[in-house]
């Protein structure tokens, strides 16, 4: 893991990478999760699958999650009956879709958050796009920069087809342009639609049909940047002081996806939120030891909401107090899992909740805080984050 350098960067001169905007974005069609079982087996035409319609019900009433957005309507659905079959050959429906409002969602997110920064858009040096989904050739990254209007020369990484931890990967790689290129100003999205996984039920896949009740469509937008410029009104949010990434031991194929002529089917064991748990500390520990920091409490949180169950045996094992995970928790609720997108949507609701609550720092009051993204492998990507003082720039 690469320490702290104290505030500075010896070999550019520079300060830490430091969060400087935030934006969120979700398509209009919103589903509450009560009325999704009814729903879904409707779409999908399995409404004579009782005793597994019955068992989807029970897992929707255990998700904590109160509603989703989604790309697809049922209109959209009705249209595309292969995509509504668990097995349909339908990446072609799929992609059509995908391959076009992956980099729109992702555009709105990133106007916001280009918004609230408040520079010019010429400014940005770098790109990350992010999605699971919607591969193509050239890509959402490219599809955004000519969306936006970016610099041609703006330096481009995307990265489909990883797990949920990706939206933690993209601010530790975004960490590494910001202190290594002077002057860098790099645009990270994330953008996401669940019709990548959306299938119908299938008794031989359960934990895919966990899946079909937890995961909702999102994006979200940061601008990352060393040594903010405060004569420029550059409000700095969060610190980015490490990141880290580890594969879980024994957890092979508890989280996995297979890419075919049906699209991604989503493979999820019983297994993953055990195995999360049990490894958790060890993460924190060597996240945390080089600043001697060992009381987990102290530190603001953001988990990937994979599934409650993963959220309850952390806070259990860790022994957080019950409002730690409350910002991870009410993304959960109120937009279901988003893959890599969440982190960023519980990151703008700890900044934008503290502002209200008149907290003194932009992480609820405390100083450190901590960033879990989980997914396939089980890979758990640690990104240490320091929190700064309202307000956050001072003239
Ligand atoms: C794609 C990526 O890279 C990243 C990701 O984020 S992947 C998503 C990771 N998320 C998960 O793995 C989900 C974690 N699981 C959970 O949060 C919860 O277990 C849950 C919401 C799915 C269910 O809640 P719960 O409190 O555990 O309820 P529980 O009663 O045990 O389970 C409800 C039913 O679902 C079944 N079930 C739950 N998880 C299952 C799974 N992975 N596979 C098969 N069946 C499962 C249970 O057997 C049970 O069935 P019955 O009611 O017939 O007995």
């Amino acid at each position: 893991m690469e320490k702290v350098k104290d505030g500075k960067n010896q070999q550019q001169g520079g300060g830490l990478a430091t969060i400087l905007a935030i934006g969120t974005a979700n398509p209009p069609n919103c589903i509450y999760q009560a009325d999704y079982p009814d729903y879904y087996f409707r779409v999908t035409n399995s409404d004579h699958m009782t005793l597994l319609k019955q068992k989807f019900k029970r897992i929707c009433e255990k998700s904590n999650v109160k509603k989703r957005y989604f790309h697809v309507t049922e209109d959209i659905l009705k249209k595309n009956p292969n995509i509504c079959a668990y097995d349909g050959s339908s990446l072609d429906s799929r992609q059509d879709i995908l391959v076009r409002e992956v980099p729109k969602l992702g555009e709105e997110a990133a106007t916001k958050a280009i918004k609230e920064w408040g520079q010019s858009k010429s400014q940005i040096t770098h790109l990350i796009f992010c999605s699971l989904v919607g591969v193509d050739m050239p890509g959402a990254d490219y599809q955004l920069t000519k969306m936006l209007g970016l610099n041609p020369s703006v330096k481009r990484v995307m990265l489909y087809f990883q797990g949920c931890y990706i939206g933690a990967t993209a601010i530790r790689m975004a960490k590494d342009f910001a202190e290594n290129n002077p002057g860098a100003r790099v645009l990270v999205v994330c953008s996401d639609l669940s019709l990548g996984t959306f299938r119908g039920p299938s008794d031989a896949n359960l934990g895919c049909l966990a899946g079909q009740a937890l995961f909702g469509d999102g994006a979200a937008a940061l601008i990352i940047g060393a040594n903010p410029d405060t004569t420029l009104s550059e409000k700095p949010l969060f610190q980015i002081v490490s990141g880290a990434q580890t594969i879980l031991p024994g957890s092979d194929s508890d989280v996995a996806g297979q890419f075919r002529e049906m699209g991604l089917t989503v493979h999820l064991s019983k297994n993953v939120a055990t195995v999360v748990s049990e490894n958790i500390e060890k993460c924190l520990d060597e996240a945390f030891s080089p600043f001697g920091i060992k009381d987990w409490n102290s530190l603001f949180w953001i988990v990937q909401p994979g599934g409650p169950a993963i959220v309850n045996q952390i806070e259990a094992k860790l022994g957080l107090k019950q409002q730690k995970l409350s910002a991870t928790r009410h993304v959960l609720s109120e937009y279901g899992n988003m893959g890599g997108v969440s982190v960023f949507f519980i990151l703008d609701e700890i900044r934008r909740k503290s502002a209200e609550e008149g907290k003194v720092t932009t992480g609820e009051g405390l100083e450190w805080g901590v960033m879990f993204g989980i997914g396939a492998g089980v890979t758990v990507d640690t990104v240490v984050l320091r929190s700064f003082p309202f307000p956050t720039v001072t003239t």
